[in-house]
């Protein structure tokens, strides 16, 4: 049988797939479709050079969408091991302040609170009194979950469990570092499926449940070579030459590929089931292919817009998705310097909730302290980036730099001090990722469900796979993942 494999979208879920494909199906064509000029999606490294008013210059680098890591992915460690990448590899250890110190930006106050990285921090001022109590409650809180419930929002979980101040003070803030969304919408199964198992493992306790061991047994079918020696007491890592140098490797190897052809700047305009069975993919240029498998690793509602009326699949547009605005600033150097030593901030969701009256910023990542070595005459320089939009209505306020440089003096400022008058930056840069992060919504892992069904039978008869961040988790971990999955049912 003559297989061919077309893969929609150019990301990193589509990039992995049409890798592991290649792989797996070494004689198969498989044809890459990506509407835009550029592959790699929302991850997009790139280079500046800068020169501070001394005269210093530096080449930077700035990320617009994910910046790191975490060693825990095996599918990513896979992939930088089969691509050669590991001397791109530089990392943040454990023991260093961008790991241990992470902070928090209480709503309506100056500066920054810390956030405890020891069992003794949890002891001290205002940690004592935000948190502790909620924690040590929680063990001896009987058992709340109505049995009626398969799924909640995060905030309701955290409600049940620990308040509703701590889930609004922790969860909500949590939810925008990760999702960019409400807390209130987010389901707690689908984004953090390891607390709704520590609850019933921990007899209706989540403290509990923690302190006993996971007996689930993760994947080990992973070929990482000695990557993980690279790992041990690393939190985060990167590339030399930022994210991009993953999608980057990818595209490079797919295209030395004879088998594996990349269409980029190819809107499709339609795909689905003919009536004599073949499966259709319209290309907007009028062109049509009849591939034997489809892999579509497109957001849902887009995915959801192409398919052909008989060919409709349930669920695609159940979810929303957050929109975000990323502000990258690089400063010159000064004394005392700009921030603490740490990873960043995060700004919990107002107990007014959110309000059109600032630029929405939903937290700040020091980035000079994590990954300096991506940076020449790193020490020079401030790089930060601030993270605005989410559930914060988008305004113009956003792209106002002063509105954003007069918010970002207030959290940077201790709290009992004349607010600080930043220095202008040396370089800023603006991007507004529309929709670039979905939000699973409470019942999201039984929907995923019923779409699977519906893929394997009826028309589709399991030969497309819908894979991708709408589907099963929004890291660059899951993205790959997904991608090394698919395909390994797949008979004829
Ligand atoms: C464009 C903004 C993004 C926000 N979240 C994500 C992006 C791309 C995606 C994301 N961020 C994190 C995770 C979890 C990673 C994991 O578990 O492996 C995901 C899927 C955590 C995270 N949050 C921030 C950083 C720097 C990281 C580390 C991973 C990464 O580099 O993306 C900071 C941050 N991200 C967002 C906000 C609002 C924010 C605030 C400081 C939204």
């Amino acid at each position: 049988m003559n297989r061919h494999i077309v893969v929609l979208g150019g990301g990193l879920s589509g990039l992995s797939s049409a890798f592991h494909l290649s792989r797996r199906y070494p004689e198969a064509l498989i044809t890459l479709v990506e509407k835009t000029h550029r592959l790699g999606g929302w991850i997009a490294s790139e280079r500046v050079q800068v020169r501070d008013g001394g005269g210093h210059t530096a080449d930077i680098l700035l990320e617009s969408g994910p910046r790191t890591l975490r060693p825990n992915s095996k599918s990513v460690l896979e992939l930088i091991h089969l691509l050669g990448l590991k001397t791109s590899i530089i990392t943040t250890p454990v023991a260093s302040s961008a790991t241990k110190n992470r902070y928090l930006q209480i709503p309506e106050t100056q500066g920054l609170i810390t956030l405890p990285n020891t069992l003794t921090s949890v002891f001290s001022p205002p940690m004592r009194t935000m948190l502790l109590p909620h924690v040590l409650k929680e063990p001896v809180k009987r058992r709340n979950r109505p049995s009626s419930i398969t799924d909640e929002s995060v905030d309701s979980f955290m409600t049940r469990r620990f308040g509703p101040v701590f889930a609004r003070t922790f969860g909500s803030a949590l939810v925008h570092g990760i999702y960019a969304a409400d807390s209130r919408q987010l389901s707690v199964r689908a984004a953090f499926p390891s607390l709704w198992a520590m609850e019933d493992r921990g007899w209706g306790s989540v403290v509990r449940g923690a302190l006993l061991p996971d007996t689930a047994s993760p994947r080990t079918d992973y070929d990482v070579g000695d990557i993980p020696n690279m790992m041990k007491n690393v939190s985060v890592y990167s590339f030399t030459d930022g994210i991009g140098t993953l999608t980057g490797a990818l595209a490079a190897r797919l295209q030395n590929q004879p088998h594996v052809e990349i269409l980029c700047d190819t809107p499709v305009s339609s795909l689905g089931v003919a009536e004599n069975g073949l499966l259709e993919v319209h290309l907007a240029s009028g062109q049509k292919v009849n591939p034997t498998h489809i892999v579509s690793a497109l957001p849902l509602p887009v995915l959801n817009n192409l398919l052909s009326p008989t060919s409709s699949l349930p669920h695609l547009t159940a979810n929303p998705s957050s929109s975000v605005v990323v502000l990258n600033l690089i400063f010159p150097q000064t004394q005392p310097r700009l921030h603490p030593a740490g990873f960043g901030y995060l700004i919990p969701r107002p107990p007014s909730g959110y309000t059109l009256d600032n630029p929405g910023i939903l937290g700040t990542v020091f980035d000079s302290c994590a990954l300096s070595a991506q940076d020449s005459d790193a020490g020079n320089f401030t790089k930060m980036t601030v993270m605005m939009g989410g559930p914060n209505p988008i305004t113009p306020s956003h792209t106002d730099l002063d509105a954003v440089l007069k918010q970002l003096s207030v959290h940077l400022t201790a709290p009992d001090d004349f607010l600080k008058v930043l220095p202008d930056p040396i370089y800023t840069r603006t991007h507004r990722h529309v929709d670039c992060i979905p939000t699973p919504t409470s019942g999201h892992l039984e929907r995923m469900e019923e779409l699977k069904v519906t893929l394997a039978k009826g028309v589709w008869s399991g030969r497309l796979e819908v894979i991708g961040a709408g589907v099963r988790g929004v890291s660059l971990g899951d993205c790959v993942e997904s991608g090394k999955r698919v395909g390994e049912n797949w008979i004829s």
